[in-house]
């Protein structure tokens, strides 16, 4: 049986008769619910005994019941699994370098994987593996793949020729192994396998199963009979999660003799370069190819192992490099570890070197560390709700696609596979174009399920039809959210950018050190705009950065145009970013409409991800290394994401000035993303809309202080706000870094007051509550718009009810769950009633604080209906917003006015409130919005 609960109690080791180890437990099964229960683990397993704690979640299989002087326990069997923290998602590959040193596994986390030529080689093999495993024929796919590496093989200097030339000498390992007599017509192959195992806590991919085993490439050479071990470690990784997921494995062991079926008990490592050795130089065994066993000592091994990093990051520790037999004479990574062990004063096995950074820079690396870490056990919650939560719940939670009918597929040039399905017409979810999905035959963890990118999600009505690209070909009748770390892998190598390697001058500013400086003569450049042409005069005049503030509607992407054209007239090399792609092709088009020349500019990013109009300056990164990388550096404007900013190739890159708009809605390693690769920065946003997203309660809360090992490990609540009184401010993920700044160097922020988007009445009440009033309709004509200006609009038709620029109605509803179905009829009921009047539809976007409610919504009307995050940045004529909420305002949803602010500020002409008067009244923000709505009544 299974047995599982976090742990109360942690027993001494203790030797038992014949020199036998044993620990005993204490957990509280079922969550903690239940009473304390004794579980002993035997032998070997007491080893994980050592670093379990208290708060820990342990997990047991195949446990035996056991009575010891009246007492029921439980004990392990030799057939056990004992599981620490199995929540936690250990990587393949951290597991790997873990047990080369558990320090090289800390220092690639924070520094990620760095633009060196053994990395892109390396990754252009396995991608040829993956062809040849495909039927690809070789040459082509060799060719195929170096030119995909194009631009990343020009920034390190190298030319096509010389790399498929390497890459080609790798090959024929393969090749040659491929084409063995050990393998028969039989074989079955598949390439890129994804992994995620439940019980043992690790998710990878694996690089090739045949016959259901694992087949890891390396592109090293390895001389010696035995693969190395921490190849072995990674194999052995895939073999457990083959075994949990019941891969069907044909009887085969090393020496040909059938073995019983059902576990994957060999493993094979493909040494490439070994091909590439000169028999007369080299001795040892050139074999490319060296299987091994995969027996139960191995795989108990690799879970305590496993065990070992999970319970380290229970609390975000750091390791030393004494947990494991690392030897540091001979590692690559010396230099480097005594860097980051001096600067940051931690204890290392290597020792350390140079002077340690100020303490509050060390205060704020390690406070942000466990903020980021916080978010990342944030990620693996919701992996783990793959396979928690039924399809049912999945699909009412917004993360799965459900009753998907495959309709074709089609292979597309490289190997690829385009696949296509009908979707029910009503059918929602969070997926969005461009994202990374798990599409399934309806079972994504144990039936096929392939990683897709989602090309289109057709909004159309009926049968609206859903195309995927994934590398293998799946009936997909399901599509699951899948989640990624990257972003957090990003803000993690943003902190150690900014902090470690950042220039000093920066973090002076940045730590409050010095007051940002200013220089240069003004100039005009708005001529209709105060306080727009103060914002392009402060950006371009700034030594370190400058904080441009809009209010909805303001202009900011027009003075963001601006600004960057003036940037780029000054001579400057300029980058500008933001957390979405939507959001950095909207500032890109008014930068293009503002005349900077094409050939200056260069979209970087993934073709899927870009918008079609912004698709012929995006930089193609196939092609001639040479030229791919010329297009990048000659390049005065480039224009990413802040996630594509922390990539190995912009991570190389230098600017003058980076211009990140949406700011307020970045964390701030997120931001420091975008701006470690500039000399100066300007930041726009406006902290009085929607903050960033961040997930973990903890992370909303925690000090530089903080430990995050009194609490469990996630959350991070030590002390609320009264403790942290004496400690620096709001240094946060919620808290942006412009809204930091902004409270710290308000000298370096300029407001733009002037609005053209509402009418006067629309923007008082979000002018009165959030911008001192300062908020003002840009000229008359803003301020005294009414529907009536709209073409073909018959005001008389309209109810005398919803004339005005600001109604309220209250349709008398009943909230069930996050839905109000009265409400949603009566929603429904005034875009028709508009619609009758001659408002086009187009023209008419409702908002609903839950999905559920945008559903309900959306199956009544053709009008734009989704929730606040989605709406922000964008307007409509008409706006109709809809609360769901009746009798009082519960839920986290309404208790952040700025989402009202946004959500109130979208319409031009008129805005409709539609919700319970009586739930409104309870709370005095909504109680003033009321009063406000209903005053023209
Ligand atoms: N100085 C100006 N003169 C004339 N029109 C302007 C000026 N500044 C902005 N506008 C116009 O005002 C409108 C809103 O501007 P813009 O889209 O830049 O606002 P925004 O602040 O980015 O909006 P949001 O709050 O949605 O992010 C646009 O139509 C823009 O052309």
């Amino acid at each position: 049986m299974r047995i599982r609960g976090p742990i109360v109690d942690v027993g001494e080791p203790r030797t038992v008769g014949g020199g036998t180890d044993l620990v005993e437990i204490t957990i509280r099964p079922e969550r903690g619910a239940a009473d304390p229960v004794r579980v002993t683990l035997w032998n070997k397993w007491s080893e994980t005994a050592d670093y379990a704690e208290a708060g820990m979640e342990l997990l047991v299989t195949d446990a035996e019941e056991s009575e010891f002087q009246g007492e029921v326990g439980y004990e392990t069997t030799p057939d056990s699994w004992v599981v620490l923290e199995p929540e936690f998602l250990v990587d393949v590959t951290a597991v790997r370098s873990w047990v080369q040193c558990p320090r090289m596994y800390y220092l690639n986390k924070l520094s990620g994987v760095p633009l060196k030529y053994p990395v892109v080689k390396g990754t252009v093999v396995h991608e040829v593996f993956g062809d040849l495993l495909r039927g690809r024929d070789l040459e082509d796919s060799i060719d195929h793949r170096v030119a995909e590496a194009g631009l990343e093989l020009g920034a390190l200097g190298y030319d096509r020729k010389e790399v498929e030339d390497e890459v080609r000498r790798n090959a024929a390992a393969v090749e040659g192994w491929l084409q063995q007599g050990t393998l028969t017509e039989e074989d079955t192959w598949r390439s890129e396998y994804t992994l995620i195992s439940p019980t043992f806590g690790i998710k990878g991919r694996a690089d090739a199963l045949r016959r259901g085993m694992p087949v890891e490439l390396k592109t090293g050479k390895n001389t010696k009979r035995e693969p190395r071990f921490q190849d072995k470690m990674q194999a052995a990784c895939y073999a457990l999660m083959l075994e949990e997921q019941g891969v069907d494995v044909e009887g085969h062991s090393p020496s040909g003799s059938q073995t019983q079926s059902g576990n994957a008990d060999t493993a094979t490592l493909l040494y490439t370069k070994n091909t590439a050795l000169e028999r007369a130089e080299e001795t040892g065994d050139l074999a490319p190819a060296k299987e091994f066993s995969v027996g139960p000592g191995l795989l108990k091994f690799v879970v305590r192992t496993r065990n070992e990093l999970a319970a380290m990051e229970f609390d975000a520790a750091v390791p030393t490099g004494f947990e494991a037999d690392a030897r540091c004479q001979y590692c690559f990574e010396q230099d480097t570890c005594m860097v980051v062990s001096g600067r940051l004063d931690q204890e290392s096995k290597a020792g350390q070197i140079g002077k340690p950074l100020p303490a509050a820079e060390r205060a704020y690396f390690e406070g942000f560390y466990q903020g980021i870490e916080a978010e990342r056990r944030e990620v693996h919650a919701e992996y783990r709700k793959l396979w928690e939560q039924t399809a049912g719940e999945r699909a009412e939670d917004d993360r799965a696609l459900l009753d998907l009918e495959p309709l074709d597929r089609e292979e597309l040039p490289g190997g690829r596979w385009r696949l296509r399905a009908r979707k029910p017409d009503d059918a929602v979810s969070k997926l969005r174009p461009g994202d990374v999905a798990l599409a399934s035959d309806g079972d994504p963890v144990s039936g096929h399920a392939e990683l897709c990118r989602i090309q289109s999600l057709g909004t159309g009505k009926a049968g609206a039809e859903i195309v995927v690209e994934a590398d293998e070909p799946v009936d997909v009748c399901r599509l699951d959210v899948y989640p990624s770390e990257l972003s957090v892998d990003r803000m993690l190598t943003a902190l150690h950018d900014g902090v470690l390697k950042g220039d000093p001058g920066r973090k002076d500013v940045l730590f409050g050190r010095r007051d940002p400086e200013f220089s240069g003569p003004q100039r005009e450049y708005v001529g209709n705009n105060d306080a727009q042409n103060e914002a392009v005069n402060l950006a371009t005049r700034a030594e370190d950065f400058a904080l441009v503030h809009g209010p909805p509607g303001t202009g900011k992407t027009y003075t963001i145009a601006q600004t960057v054209q003036a940037l780029i007239e000054q001579g400057e090399r300029v980058l500008l970013s933001a957390f979405t792609n939507r959001a950095v092709d909207n500032a890109l088009e008014a930068v293009r409409e503002q005349g900077v020349d094409d050939a200056e500019i260069v979209r970087f990013g993934t073709e899927s991800g870009i918008r079609e109009d912004m698709q012929d300056v995006r930089l193609e990164q196939a092609g001639d290394p040479g030229e791919r990388i010329s297009e990048l550096r000659d390049a005065s404007l480039v224009a990413a994401t802040t996630a594509s900013c922390g990539s190995r190739i912009m991570r190389e890159e230098a600017f003058d000035v980076a211009l990140v708009d949406e700011a307020s809605q970045l964390t701030e390693p997120a931001t420091l993303a975008a701006i470690n690769l500039a000399e100066r920065f300007v930041l726009v946003g406006d902290h009085e809309q929607l903050p960033p997203v961040v997930q973990a309660e903890g992370g909303k809360r925690w000090a530089p202080e903080h430990s995050a090992a009194t609490d469990g490990g996630t959350a991070a609540e030590s002390g609320g706000d009264g403790a942290t009184a004496d400690r620096p401010p709001r240094l946060d993920l919620s808290t942006s870094l412009f809204e930091r700044l902004h409270e710290m160097a308000p000298e370096a922020s300029v407001l733009l007051d002037r609005q053209y988007r509402m009418a006067q009445r629309i923007q008082a009440f979000s002018s009165r509550e959030f911008y001192d009033g300062a908020l003002r309709p840009a000229n008359g004509e803003v301020a005294a718009q009414r529907i009536a200006d709209l073409p073909g609009v018959d005001v008389d038709a309209i109810p005398r009810n919803l004339r005005g620029s600001v109604s309220f109605v209250d349709p008398d509803g009943e909230r069930a769950g996050n839905t109000n179905p009265t409400e949603a009829d009566r929603v429904a009921e005034v875009v028709d009633q508009f619609v009758a009047a001659g408002v086009d539809e187009e023209d008419i976007g409702v908002i609903a604080p839950f999905r559920a409610q945008v559903a309900e919504i959306s199956r009544r009307v053709d009008a734009t209906v989704d929730t606040v995050d989605r709406f922000q940045g964008s307007s409509e004529e008409v706006i109709i917003v809809s609360f769901v909420a009746t009798g009082e305002l519960s839920g986290p949803i309404y208790d952040d006015p700025r989402r009202m602010n946004v959500a109130l500020t979208r319409a031009k002409k008129s805005l409709v409130l539609v919700g319970d008067a009586g739930a409104l009244s309870s709370d005095p923000f909504y109680d003033r919005m009321l009063d406000w709505a209903r005053r023209e009544l």
